[in-house]
């Protein structure tokens, strides 16, 4: 048997980032920037109007209040997104709307509360001849200057930056409509099993609901990948060759599950260990210890391919362990020089009902946390089994009760109450 470490050092040295790409925004979500961008365009681009109101000069509205008003004559109208530059003369005024451009010869805005005219849309929202001006402004009053946010050539996405909503409103807004990324990694999941059907599909003897393909799908979405669904082949050699050198040329790594231990009908590893390129190991975990791992060539192209055991839980933690870190390479959101950036984050709890461990193989054990407080008041977390019967690879129902995953070393034979243990915060 080989350890988790050993094993993940295997996958990690095969795995590279994927080569940058010119991506439309929409498609740039999640997605680690490549390169470091400047604005092309100044926020806000050009100088406007703040409020829906009158474009004015100062000059002319200085003596302006509710006892005395201000006569101007409105000569244009500005809506957002209008190109008209129609100029403000003295004694004039122009009907501007918020985020329409700063028409020349004004310099401050009086909002339309502070005039005579119908505040809002429909009947009385007709463009007036004049309009009466009831306070005075201030030069620049509710004028949002262009370059006030950012100036063009100013920086601001740095490489490496995970896209969120908030990056791409950026992006979008400094003149850019698509980003240099790291592409999103497609994942290839593929189930293997003759006694797979669809989920809620009627079950015949001997069949069982493929479960696998929606856990790992979900799991790549989770953490950024784009899964492509390759659905589920029977226990045939020639039907897996065919599904795999078929999908090959949609996807940049593949994952499969089942048929990879010591059984007759084990068609992953019959199918795959010929070709000498994916080597099969146990590795000393529990669940998880059947793994296969290495390359399938597209090409001139390298795919990395998964094979994971078919056990629904040691689906689960075989992807945190091995697929999730090599992914998160892939895609530029993680890095071999800072193992902390590959993993889900790691706690300490405090364990609240015992078990017993495998010998021989570090455990991952689904658990369920509660916060508590220990006699000194301090703020602690509670570990409890998430299955009634434990570890075990098929309690895949109980998963969705499990926050996070305890990893016990290899030399623990059990774990007694009030223990402190590792724990792996899950997705
Ligand atoms: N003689 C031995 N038998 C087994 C060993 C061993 O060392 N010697 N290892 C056991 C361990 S540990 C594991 S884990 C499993 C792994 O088996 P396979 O990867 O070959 O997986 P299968 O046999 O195809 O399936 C195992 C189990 O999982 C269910 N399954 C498979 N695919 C799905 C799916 N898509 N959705 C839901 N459930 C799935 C399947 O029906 C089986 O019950 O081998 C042990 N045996
Ligand atoms: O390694 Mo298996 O996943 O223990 O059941």
């Amino acid at each position: 048997m080989i350890t988790v470490e050993e094993h993940r050092a295997a996958v990690l040295a095969a795995v590279a980032p994927l080569e940058p790409r010119q991506v439309p925004l929409t498609e740039a979500l999640d997605c680690v920037l490549a390169e470091d961008v400047v604005a092309t365009l100044a926020v806000p681009p050009f100088d406007n109007s703040a409020m829906d109101g009158y474009a004015v000069r100062t000059e002319d509205v200085a003596t302006a209040a509710g006892t005395t008003p201000v006569r101007l004559h409105v000569v244009a109208d500005l809506p957002a997104g209008s190109g008209e530059r129609p100029e403000v003369l003295p004694g004039t005024a122009v009907r501007i709307m918020t985020g329409a451009p700063m028409p020349p010869g004004a310099d401050t805005i009086v909002p339309v509360e502070q005039t005579d005219q119908h505040v809002g849309p429909g009947a009385g929202s007709a463009l007036p001849e004049v309009v009466e001006i009831r306070a005075s402004a201030a030069v620049g009053a509710h004028l949002r200057r262009a370059g006030e946010d950012v100036s063009v050539g100013a920086p601001v996405l740095p490489a490496g930056v995970e896209l969120g909503a908030r990056e791409l409103s950026t992006a979008a807004s400094t003149g850019h409509g698509t980003l240099p990324v790291r592409p999103r990694v497609r994942l290839g999941v593929l189930s293997t099993g003759s006694e797979l059907v669809a989920p809620g599909t009627a079950l015949e003897h001997g069949q069982i609901p493929d479960s696998n393909s929606t856990l790992v799908a979900g799991l790549a979405a989770t953490s950024g990948a784009r899964p492509v669904p390759l659905g589920s082949v029977v226990d045939d050699a020639g039907a897996l060759r065919a599904r795999l050198r078929d999908s090959l040329p949609d996807v940049d790594a593949i994952v499969t599950t089942g048929g990879v231990s010591a059984g007759a009908y084990d068609v992953v590893k019959e199918v795959l260990a010929p070709l000498g390129e994916v080597t099969f190991s146990a590795v000393a975990m529990q669940p998880g210890k059947p793994q296969g791992f290495g390359v399938l060539r597209d090409g001139g192209r390298a795919v990395p391919i998964f094979c994971l055991p078919g056990n629904p839980v040691s689906v689960f933690v075989s992807y945190l362990a091995f697929v999730e870190p090599a992914l998160r390479v892939m895609s530029g959101q993680g890095t071999t020089d800072e193992p902390e950036t590959l993993r889900p984050p790691l706690l300490e709890a405090v364990v609240e009902v015992g078990w017993t461990c495998p010998p021989g193989r570090r455990q991952y054990m689904p658990v369920v946390l509660e916060e508590s407080e220990d006699d000194a008041g301090t703020r602690v977390l509670l570990a409890h089994p998430a299955a009634a019967g434990g570890s075990g690879s098929h309690l895949v129902a109980s998963l969705a009760r499990a926050h996070a995953l305890a990893i016990v070393e290899a030399d623990v034979e059990s774990v007694a109450v009030g223990d402190v243990v590792t724990v792996m915060m899950v997705p």
